[in-house]
């Protein structure tokens, strides 16, 4: 087993899904250098070192060497978005002699209140599935966990953390989102903990390459049936979509890429290279009006219900379709009778919206939210010439729905020419690009700002174009 100080390495990775109840364990994987992931993100394939009971038992008993540089556990990285935060906890597997001797009851009592639970107050959640076991951030192997809760309770998270002792054992936590700025002064006030920020965009697409690197399974695409891509079938039909399979993606060779980012709003940046991207642009039209719009018109109360209502609907009650104003197709442009001609155009006739269901209703509104960033999507990445474009964001939380339609409107739309890529931890990779400054260079990097230094610049994509 090799750990090697400094540097950020995967020994053996478990996670397993449950999206559509995708249920599959990993086997163990492999321990490779950041920096080389980073530059290449290739993944090679790796064989893990055999691991019998009694390496186990020596390793448990060996406390690693302390690492007197580093930064005292608890490590968080954490995401304070426009509707969730997200938090990714390390655990670590093992405690060094300096942290045997002084490890306190505090920290016991907080690994354990965050490891054995799964719900943390009325809204928290820990996204059991998504866990990375065997994970080693500045030489110390633990496992990844990866919570969420709405950000309008970042005043109860503040008391918990009070009242579990956090604030005596953390003084700086590593955060991005728009909330790192605007609950700062909070922070300090309530549990005396200062935020060092990291921009979101930056530390989004660390975590999505480190994260990507790690898990030969993190990237995927939906492949349609065979009979969709024959013309003959509605795209939109449960039928249809319910066809599509999910496969893995080789994304060993990923540049260039559009990056979408479905949160609250949306973002969207061509990335050249790990330092190297653009914001080249974005919508207001994301997540947060998928959901507000179905609070408004479908009396929804969760998002979770939201998607279950879209997926019992049917939006062609609600939209107006070529067929309904061509009577079929309009075939000198090539607009089938089954597309959507104008979302929620039938909406404006009294009979209909009598009859509407509230199913019909969320179906509809994810349609056209979906579709419409498809629209931009496929817009940027035509101009900028890029042939992959991969989505992220929360908003692709157990909507599979939507990344079907990402994936035919991506095709069908480029006659094929460009593909609809996912990612298996949606919308967790700000929070993991934050953890990863527990790595020394970067926690270097953030001594010397600290130290009255000049702040690191901004890397040469974080402007927006
Ligand atoms: N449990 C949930 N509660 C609320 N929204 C959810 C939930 N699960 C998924 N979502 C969807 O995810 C979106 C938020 O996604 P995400 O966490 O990636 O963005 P954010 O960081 O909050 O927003 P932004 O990046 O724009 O600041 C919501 O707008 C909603 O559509
Ligand atoms: C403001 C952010 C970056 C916050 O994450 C996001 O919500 C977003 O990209 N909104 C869309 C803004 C726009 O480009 O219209």
């Amino acid at each position: 087993m090799t750990e090697q100080t400094g540097v950020i390495t995967i020994h053996h990775m478990r996670l397993h899904r449950c999206e559509g109840c995708l249920a599959a364990c990993r086997p163990e994987r492999g321990a490779r250098s950041l920096v080389s992931q980073l530059k290449k993100a290739r993944r090679s394939p790796y064989t893990a070192p055999p691991l019998n009971k009694e390496t186990i038992k020596m390793a448990d008993l060996k406390p690693t060497p302390p690492d007197n540089n580093a930064p005292p556990m608890p490590w968080f990285g954490m995401d304070i978005g426009g509707t969730l935060t997200k938090l990714v906890y390390f655990e670590p597997r093992e405690t060094n002699r300096r942290e045997l001797d002084k490890e306190t009851e505090i920290l016991k009592n907080i690994r354990r209140y965050l490891t054995r639970n799964s719900a943390y107050g009325k809204t928290g959640r820990r996204d059991v599935h998504l866990q990375m076991d065997n994970v080693t951030i500045r030489g110390r192997r633990g496992t990844l966990h990866f919570i969420r809760f709405p950000t309008s309770e970042v005043g109860a998270f503040l008391q918990l953390a009070r009242s579990k002792g956090m604030a005596t054992l953390v003084n700086t936590i590593y955060a991005t989102g728009g909330g790192a700025y605007k609950f700062e002064v909070d922070f300090i006030k309530e549990v005396n903990m200062n935020l060092s920020k990291l921009d979101e965009l930056d530390a989004l697409i660390a975590g999505v390459l480190f994260v990507d690197s790690m898990n030969p399974q993190e990237c995927y695409y939906w492949a349609p049936p065979d009979s969709i891509t024959s013309q003959d079938t509605p795209p939109y039909l449960e039928a249809s979509l319910s066809q599509y399979a999910r496969k893995p993606f080789d994304f060993s060779n990923p540049y260039p890429f559009l990056l979408v980012n479905i949160g609250s709003g949306v973002s969207m940046l061509v990335v050249n290279a790990p330092n190297d991207y653009y914001r080249v642009s974005g919508t207001s039209l994301g997540g947060g009006t998928f959901l507000g719009l179905c609070c408004l018109l479908a009396g929804c109360s969760s998002f979770e219900e939201a998607i279950a209502l879209a997926a019992a609907g049917d939006n062609t009650t609600v939209d107006k379709l070529v067929r309904d104003i061509y009577g079929g197709d309009y075939e000198r442009f090539g607009l089938r009778g089954d597309l959507v001609a104008s979302s929620f155009g039938h909406m404006c006739s009294a009979e209909r919206r009598a009859k509407v269901s509230r199913e019909d209703l969320a179906r509809a509104t994810l349609v056209t939210i979906t579709n419409n960033i498809g629209s931009i999507a496929r817009l940027c990445a035509s101009n900028e010439r890029l042939e992959r474009v991969v989505f992220c964001g929360n908003f692709l939380r157990v909507n599979p729905l939507s990344m079907k339609l990402l994936s035919y409107a991506m095709s069908y739309w480029s006659r094929g020419a460009l593909k609809a890529l996912f990612l298996e931890h949606e919308g967790y990779f700000g929070a993991v690009g934050c953890l990863l400054h527990y790595d020394s260079k970067n926690h270097k990097r953030e001594k010397t700002k600290s130290d009255g230094a000049p702040a690191t610049p901004p890397e040469p994509g974080a402007a927006d174009r």
